[in-house]
């Protein structure tokens, strides 16, 4: 099996050395547009091999994409971060045409490929992505759920302090201040967590949820890499190892949750042809007006790049 990684910064580099660490498949390919950068870190990579035991060959290319002809799975990361007192949406002009070149580039030399996008803004670059790759729904979706729901469970276990293993959490939505984290659907250890935390200190950690990627980008002065290469890579081995694991991700909808033609989060079943099937939950109608609203604000710079024209 082979995967390839797209944009070899803070996110692509790390989800790139988890992916090689985890020793699922045989060849990592990173590639950037930085003359080197990529070459660099697959050979600083493949230098961990001998220290931490796997044999994931890593192979760096500038901006040749016939070095990742034939991945399996191809993650998209390129494209600019946003700094303190951006939104994500702040990044559709540049990010949609690094986004539609990338993938152009990828479908050539790996038509069969399921893409997983990273870049933001989350959703709209998945749309970008599908739009532009023509592949069909289940090959083409985005990682934000797992992130979402990793800062949700990592605040949870630190209230509640209990390990962050036995937490199980549901959230969906857009990957934006509009994501709806869903506490009727959140356990520790099959306990409903609404059991465990008062109304206000679960608030709390909602409201910090939404804004995680803001809180780390107001830290680092550039957002966040260590849980979103985690995330992207723990996709890839849900693929790559053929799991059915279940995953919030961002996907396009077909009338599932009432809403068509837009690409937000759902959980999804993922397997070797990428997305196998989406799970319809049961909302009451509260949850049901987020869901509604948030995909409302995604169809928004959804339309923002229609009306750039270039897809
Ligand atoms: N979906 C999510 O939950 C998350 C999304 N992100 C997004 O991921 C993206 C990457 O973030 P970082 O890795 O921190 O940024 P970074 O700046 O560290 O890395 C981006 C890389 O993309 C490369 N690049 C730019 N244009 C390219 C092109 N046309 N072809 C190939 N490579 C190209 C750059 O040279 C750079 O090395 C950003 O858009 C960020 O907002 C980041 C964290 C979480
Ligand atoms: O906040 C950002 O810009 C990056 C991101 O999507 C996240 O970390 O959730």
């Amino acid at each position: 099996m082979k995967v390839t990684v797209v944009g070899a910064g803070n996110v692509g580099a790390t989800c790139a050395q988890i992916v090689a660490e985890k020793n699922i498949v045989s060849e990592v390919v990173l590639l950037d547009i930085k003359e080197g950068l990529s070459e660099g870190k697959a050979l600083d990579l493949w230098q961990t091999a001998p220290i931490n035991y796997y044999d994931t060959r890593t192979v760096g290319a500038t901006n040749d994409y016939s070095k990742s002809a034939g991945s399996d799975v191809v993650v998209i990361t390129s494209g600019v971060p946003r700094k303190p007192g951006m939104s994500r949406d702040d990044l559709i002009s540049i990010n949609a045409g690094i986004v539609k070149s990338v993938t152009e580039n990828v479908i050539k030399y790996s038509p069969n490929a399921i893409i997983i996008i990273v870049s933001n803004p989350l959703d709209v670059m998945t749309y970008v992505a599908y739009a532009v790759s023509k592949s069909s729904k289940n090959k083409v979706l985005g990682m934000a759920g797992i992130l979402d729901t990793a800062r949700y469970r990592a605040f949870l276990a630190e209230a509640l302090d209990v390990s962050p293993r036995d937490i199980q959490a549901l959230l969906m939505g857009g990957h934006g201040d509009t994501m709806v984290p869903l506490p009727r659907y959140t356990t520790v250890a099959g306990i409903p967590v609404t059991e465990m935390l008062d109304e206000e200190t679960l608030a709390k950690i909602i409201d910090r949820t939404k804004k995680g990627g803001g809180e780390l980008v107001n830290l680092m002065g550039t957002s966040a890499w260590y849980a979103p290469g985690s995330a992207a890579a723990q996709m890839v081995e849900a693929i790559v190892m053929d799991q059915k694991r279940v995953f919030p991700c961002c996907v396009k909808l077909e009338g599932e949750y009432g809403l068509n033609d837009i690409f937000v989060g759902v959980p999804v079943k993922l397997g070797k042809n990428g997305v196998e099937k989406v799970m319809e939950v049961k909302l009451t109608a509260d949850e049901q007006e987020l869901l509604v609203a948030s995909a409302a604000a995604v169809k928004e710079i959804m339309d923002v790049v229609d009306g750039m024209n270039i897809l």
